[in-house]
């Protein structure tokens, strides 16, 4: 569902349901490294004791030198200022990235380490960017775990235990073959069969249940497949919608390692971070669920290799197919047909014409294909 249409909705449920998390006051386990654990108490605006409206957030993202983060750095800092927004990861970042903001290593296993950045910085806002994606996490089962499950308890009691706006994406991974589809609720049956959505369901439900029992201001947007030029995916199953644009150009050929008939959800990378910081931004109270799934289009790799073609008649794609990733890819939800065949063909006349993809451009193709369903 375009975020405009989601953002509204949310709005129209707040108006009609009871707001806030329905939070008792609580006390947080506090999780000490060195000394005997203690209690702080909480209360349902617990998390907003630290985030005033008039003052700008200072945002931490882990895992921030991914797919993702770096442009969500780009889009927070225009917003709060450049020293408000602190980048982290457990890479050497690029040039470029170090001298563009602030940048530290945080690993996020290391629950003392993650709590000093916080204490020191003062942060009010968590993006926890940090995970093993689908096609990886099968490859290391056991390091997917400890990030993805083990690196998330971390998050949640240091975003808890500091009174933290959380946010942590999900998936469409996070579906599975008996989820519905077409399109696929908010809130259904999810039983994925991958240790990623498995990892990714686990934080949806731990994330909600530190709402309801600690007031965690936790927000969480399940991202379908994401399309960014100039960074490149970590090792998902929606991966190769990306690489097919860089290769296009630079051999004239690509290796599908997926089915061409393989459809799954994708999302241009401006329209993602722009729903993330929205996500972030919207009043705690009027949110009436914290996990949302956003949409914007639904392909195949061979629909994707049609459209290019009409760009570039000599494009060459050839299937070699992947038997996890295509495992992977068969069970997420998709968005209406009619939906996809318009954006397409609007998001490809505009590659034509700029051989980038365009957000403003996608926003008008969500307007039409609206009218359109409608
Ligand atoms: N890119 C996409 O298509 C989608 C992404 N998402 C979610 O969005 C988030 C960001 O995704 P991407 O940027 O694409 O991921 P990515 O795989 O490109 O980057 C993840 C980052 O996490 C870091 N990391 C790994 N272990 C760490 C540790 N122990 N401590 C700190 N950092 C660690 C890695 O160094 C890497 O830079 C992830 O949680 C992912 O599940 C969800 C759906 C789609
Ligand atoms: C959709 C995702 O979560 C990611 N891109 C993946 O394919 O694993």
């Amino acid at each position: 569902m375009p975020v405009i249409r989601t953002i509204s909705k949310v709005a129209k449920q707040a108006l009609l349901s009871t707001p806030g998390c329905g939070c008792q006051p609580l006390t947080v386990a506090v999780r000490t490294i060195s000394f005997s654990p203690r209690q702080v108490t909480s209360d349902a605006s617990f998390h907003s004791v630290s985030f005033s409206e008039t003052d700008h957030p200072k945002v931490l993202i882990t895992g921030g030198l991914g797919q993702l983060g770096v442009g969500l750095a780009k889009l927070l800092r225009k917003r709060f200022g450049k020293n408000n927004v602190i980048l982290s990861d457990i890479r050497k970042p690029p040039n470029n990235v170090f001298h563009s903001g602030p940048f530290i290593y945080s690993d996020i296993l290391d629950y003392k380490n993650l709590r000093e950045i916080v204490v020191n910085n003062r942060i009010t806002w968590l993006v926890h960017y940090s995970a093993l994606l689908s096609a990886v996490g099968e490859a290391n089962v056991a390091l997917a775990r400890s990030v993805n499950i083990t690196g998330l308890h971390n998050i949640l009691d240091i975003a808890a235990e500091h009174g933290l706006r959380l946010f942590v994406p999900s998936t469409i991974g996070a579906f599975g073959p008996s989820s519905p589809r077409n399109p696929t609720p908010d809130m259904c049956v999810q039983r994925p069969r991958t240790i990623y959505g498995v990892s990714k369901v686990h934080a949806e439900l731990m994330g909600e249940y530190y709402h309801h029992r600690y007031g965690l201001d936790f927000r969480c947007l399940r991202y379908p497949g994401i399309i960014s030029a100039d960074s490149m995916p970590g090792g998902g199953t929606t991966d190769y919608a990306v690489q097919i644009f860089h290769d296009a150009i630079k051999t004239g050929k690509f290796e599908c390692n997926l089915r061409p008939d393989s459809r799954l959800p994708m999302m241009y990378i401006d329209d993602c971070l722009r729903a993330t910081l929205e996500v972030m931004e919207t009043p705690a109270d009027t949110l009436s669920m914290r996990t949302y799934n956003i949409n914007a289009m639904s392909f195949t790799p061979e629909e994707l290799a049609q459209e290019l073609r009409k760009q570039m008649p000599e494009l060459e794609v050839t299937y070699n197919i992947d038997p996890v990733r295509q495992a992977i890819g068969k069970h997420p939800f998709s968005t209406n047909i009619f939906v996809i065949f318009l954006q397409m063909s609007l998001l490809c006349c505009h590659l034509g014409k700029k051989r980038c993809l365009c957000s403003k451009h996608i926003n008008k193709c969500y307007i039409l294909s609206a009218l359109f369903v409608l």
